[in-house]
């Protein structure tokens, strides 16, 4: 399939900064894809974002739309390409002019006739067709989100960049948001990039997952490979709970029979939820509670099974008292062994 999208060897060090916001990036995007770009804060996702939509200026690189390439935004009277479109968490509405009004503005170019029918489809894929006599301050903020997407989307842009769309949100509006942010592309069938700080949101929305640190890719790769085939020890924190420890460790606690040909100093990782509480009769190993934390749904416990060798996990089981023992399963096939 060709690509919607592709920046090469994308280059930025903002004036004055003694290291890259960016360092020689590549990426594809291909059409209706939700790709979702994710790392700690300073790690160069919004500097990505801004390039790929022309609103800022690359030292080295290029980013093509299609078969265009993307001007930089000094060669630009007005920065930005009229088909990629940003929202962002904090879009501001036009206060006084009715929902209808704001789309309608994006599509003045157009003759009358088409803007009629193009607002309608709108404002059905977006829900608001009840709400377009509204002002903004009469919305609840997710309707003001779904609107915001809806004047985004009305002049059918080729790419949506959505540059932390949900934080500040508290959770049950964040979770209405995600589910009508998911609809809406679907049913546009539009490409889209979302850059989040959150995992859970790219791990539940995207098709793909950038993890960045520094101004580098780190890994690229699906939701459940990133998850359970992270590339580094750093992947595989940043996206939960995990165990990294030397092999020989881990497999001096394991059946006789239990073959793995990887030199004893590889590091494997061990997922939280991949532990289960065993049996007095029927255990990989024992170890002895030095912290617990209670999380609701589950709590994350510390077991220390000996100097060397601690591990964390998961438990519903909120009754565990520091200082106890506890028999431990390692789920052997989820161990990860890294590449
Ligand atoms: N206008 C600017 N001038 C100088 N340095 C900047 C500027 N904007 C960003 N930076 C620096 O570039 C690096 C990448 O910043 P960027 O905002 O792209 O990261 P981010 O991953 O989006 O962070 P956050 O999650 O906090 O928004 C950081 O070190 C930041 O301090």
């Amino acid at each position: 399939m060709k690509p919607l999208l592709q920046a090469k060897n994308v280059q930025k060090r903002y004036p004055g900064q003694e290291t890259d916001a960016l360092t020689n990036v590549s990426l594809t995007i291909h059409p209706h894809e939700l790709l979702a770009i994710v790392g700690a804060s300073g790690s160069g996702k919004t500097t990505l974002l801004k390039i790929l939509a022309g609103l800022e200026e690359a030292d080295e690189g290029e980013v093509w739309i299609q078969d265009e390439l993307i001007p930089l935004p000094s060669q630009q009277l007005i920065p930005g390409h009229p088909k990629i479109k940003m929202v962002f968490q904090d879009n501001k509405l036009f206060p006084n002019i009715h929902i209808y009004d704001t789309i309608q503005h994006t599509l003045r170019a157009y003759p009358h006739s088409y803007q009629q029918e193009r607002i309608a489809e709108v404002l059905e894929l977006c829900k608001l067709t009840h709400l377009q006599h509204k002002y903004p301050r009469e919305l609840s903020g997710g309707e003001q989100q779904r609107a915001t997407l809806a004047r985004a989307l009305a002049d059918e842009p080729l790419l949506l960049l959505l540059d932390e769309p949900f934080s500040h949100l508290d959770l049950p509006l964040k979770r209405q948001i995600k589910k009508d942010i998911q609809e809406i592309l679907q049913a546009s069938g539009i490409t889209a990039i979302l850059v989040t700080h959150d995992t859970t949101d790219a791990l539940s929305m995207a098709d793909r997952i950038i993890l960045m640190k520094n101004g580098h890719f780190v890994q690229t790769d699906t939701p459940a490979n990133i998850y359970t085939r992270p590339a580094t020890p750093y992947v595989a924190r940043f996206f939960g709970d995990a165990n990294i420890v030397d092999w020989a460790l881990v497999q001096s606690y394991l059946p006789e029979n239990t073959f793995y040909s990887s030199a004893p100093q590889q590091k494997v990782c061990i997922r939280a939820e991949n532990i289960a509480m065993g049996t007095s009769a029927h255990f990989h190993c024992k170890g002895q509670v030095v912290s617990m934390e209670y999380l609701g749904a589950y709590s994350l416990i510390e077991v220390e099974i000996n100097k060397n060798f601690s591990l964390v996990l998961r438990t519903a089981e909120h009754t565990i008292q520091i200082g106890e023992w506890l028999p431990l399963l390692i789920d052997i096939p989820k161990i990860h062994f890294f590449p």
